[in-house]
């Protein structure tokens, strides 16, 4: 896969070699370095900048000890070391996850019911931890769960980056991943956008594509941000799949945040009941109580609840001395969640310090929650301890559950989410996007010693307004590759390509990745003499043989698809010089992993 930039060059650090390049993220580059004592690899995780000044200092050193803090636990990748490297900029030295992530896994082949249940629920003790700690993590996806050594799921990427600057922080986003709040202006974010969020990544492991993304239609972001916002859910198309699991998916993606599970942990009560239906082992739920560390194993089950691992699961104030991964600085980069209910997340959906959920009075909730909220000192207890094969790979010590404890979950409110979803037709996958909303660093900003920054999604939204202009004759263009908003130069443009998660360069990460159809780069209009027509060009890295396929895009219109095994494409302009297309190389009929990349030529 052909990154949209070049990788930066490794920097030097003191005790550890560089071995090579893992992947390039929208701010950041992963290699793998050998720590010299002890021998191990490490991912190392480095800035595209140097800080520029000290707060931006402080606010990374915050965030990393926040997040050493979280990495402890089992389904959070673990964070070694943060420093400033030789050449000045902030890296992170974490475990090395050398399997693949599940953003490719769920892709290249099937994953069983029970695995995708499994994960989740071990993901979903990693975010609800993440949210007692005060911290939304707000970019779940499957692409940022990792598989360790010994194949556990542990989840990455909380946003160190979003200790930037302001502007990072604003909101940068997964558009397949996000919910329909997101895409309001200014994007809203609470517990909810996590628990859609990680419904929709569930919800992508079983049906081998993201929730709103049609097979054989066009799947981009405008066509995603539309579906999720208005359209209702479909089926993941699994005959193995049952009703109540479906429920669970549409509850945890209800349009109406309200309607969604209150906390993380709530869906993964739902996901360990649909475990206990399906006569699956039920998957452990790993917390912290409010003293801060793992209640120990007694003998009395906890028929409440089920393989959660944790007895008195309390309301935990971040702020107080027990919370796990205090934050060193509330008014920290990172995203704070309110405290002081017995539901700590529920409580928090509702108090987002950014900008609360707006919930409508009129709307019930309508997830029943557990029976009692959660107390202190609640004295149940886990009774053996079980191994749990597969992903977990550890013992882990689920109580005997019941099958009343946890509520089912009940029909979501949201017109669009009831059963009797459209089911889309098995047909040919086009990949969609992992991360949309970033800006595609260009090598002059690259040079100037700024902030990396994600786009906020309005302004995306924004940017495809902007295109349904240009089919009507106006003269902006932007270049949307797949959900990368680009203004275009006045006579040329180029559109590069995301660098998604799991589809790496060279290294040891990637040998399983080689059959992966790069996306073509570079991608540029020219208008040709007479102006009637434009030629466009691009690189592609492929193999012999590979093809490629473009069409024109309009706003809310596609052209014919026309192949091509040349680099270029003479496509007529619109009215006012103005068109745009879109690339997509193919190899024996599987098409670029990244979809298409695309391009539009200005008009004057
Ligand atoms: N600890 C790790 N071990 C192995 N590979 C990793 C590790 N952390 C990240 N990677 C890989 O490195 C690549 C870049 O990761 P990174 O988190 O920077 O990018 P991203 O998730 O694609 O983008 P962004 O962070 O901008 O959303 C990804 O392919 C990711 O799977």
């Amino acid at each position: 896969m052909s990154p949209r930039r070049n990788p930066t060059a490794p920097p030097a650090i003191p005790g550890f070699e560089h071995v090579s390049l893992i992947g390039s993220g929208g701010f950041s580059d992963v290699f793998l370095y050998e720590q010299k004592r002890p021998r191990r690899r490490v991912a190392i995780k480095v800035l595209l900048h140097e800080w520029a000044n000290a707060q931006q200092r402080a606010a990374f050193d915050a965030e990393a000890d926040l997040m050493a803090r979280l990495s402890t636990h089992p389904s959070i990748v673990t964070i070694y070391e943060a420093d400033i490297a030789s050449d000045g900029r902030p890296y992170l030295a974490m475990e090395y996850c050398s399997r693949p992530s599940l953003g490719t896994r769920y892709r290249t082949e099937r994953l069983g019911v029970a695995e995708c249940l499994r994960v989740v629920v071990q993901i979903a003790g990693a975010v609800e931890t993440a949210h007692r700690a005060g911290i939304l993590h707000r970019d779940i996806k499957p692409a940022n769960i990792l598989g360790t050594d010994y194949g556990h799921p542990v989840l990455t990427d909380f946003g160190i980056s979003s200790t930037l600057d302001d502007v990072a922080r604003a909101e940068g986003l997964s558009i397949p991943w996000s919910p329909p709040e997101s895409f309001a202006d200014p994007p809203v974010a609470g517990v909810g956008t996590d628990v859609w969020a990680l419904g929709a990544t569930l919800y992508s492991f079983l049906a081998g594509r993201s929730p709103f993304e049609v097979p054989g239609a066009s799947n981009g972001s405008a066509d995603l941000v539309q579906r999720i916002c208005a359209q209702p859910l479909a089926h993941t198309g699994r005959s193995d799949v049952p009703a109540s699991l479906e429920l669970v998916l549409a509850t945890s993606m209800a349009k109406d945040p309200a309607a969604r599970y209150p906390s993380v942990l709530d869906f993964a009560r739902a996901l360990q009941q649909v475990q206990i239906e399906l006569a699956h082992g039920v998957t452990p739920i790993d917390l912290l109580d409010d003293s801060g560390v793992v209640v120990a194993d007694d003998d009395e089950p906890d028929d409440d609840e089920p393989g959660t691992r944790l007895r008195g699961v309390v309301s935990i104030d971040p702020a107080g001395p027990g919370a796990p991964g205090k934050p060193r600085d509330a008014a920290g980069p990172v995203e704070r969640l309110g405290t002081g209910s017995a539901w700590p997340a529920a409580a928090a959906a509702q108090q987002s310090p950014v900008t609360p959920v707006r919930r409508d009075p009129g709307v019930p909730p309508v997830f029943v929650p557990a029976p009692e909220p959660v107390r202190p000192a609640a004295a149940s207890s886990q009774p053996v301890a079980v191994v749990d094969p597969g992903w977990t790979g550890g013992v882990s010590a689920p109580s005997a559950p019941s099958a009343t404890a946890t509520p089912a979950p009940v029909a979501p409110r949201w017109a669009g989410d009831v059963p009797g979803m459209p089911t889309p037709q098995a047909s040919p996958l086009e990949p969609v996007e992992d991360t949309l909303l970033r800006d595609a660093p260009t090598e002059a900003e690259d040079a100037v010693e700024e902030a990396p920054r994600k786009r906020p999604v309005w302004q995306t939204v924004a940017a495809v307004v902007a295109l349904v202009a240009l089919a009507g004759g106006g003269a902006t263009a932007y270049a949307l590759t797949r959900g990368h908003a680009q203004k275009a130069d006045a006579q040329e443009t180029t559109s590069t390509r995301e660098h998604p998660a799991g589809t790496e360069d060279d290294g040891p990460a990637n040998d399983n990745l080689s059959d992966l159809v790069p996306t073509v780069t570079n991608l540029k209009g020219k208008a040709d003499k007479g102006g009637k027509t434009a030629t466009f060009t691009w690189d592609y890295q492929g193999k012999d043989g590979d093809t490629f396929m473009w069409r024109v895009v309009e706003a809310i219109h596609k052209g014919k698809q026309q192949p091509t095994s040349r680099r270029k494409a003479v496509a007529p302009v619109g009215t006012g010089g103005d068109v745009c297309i879109e690339v997509l190389a193919v190899r024996d009929g599987k098409q670029s992993a990244d979809g298409p990349a695309a391009a539009c030529l200005k008009g004057d």
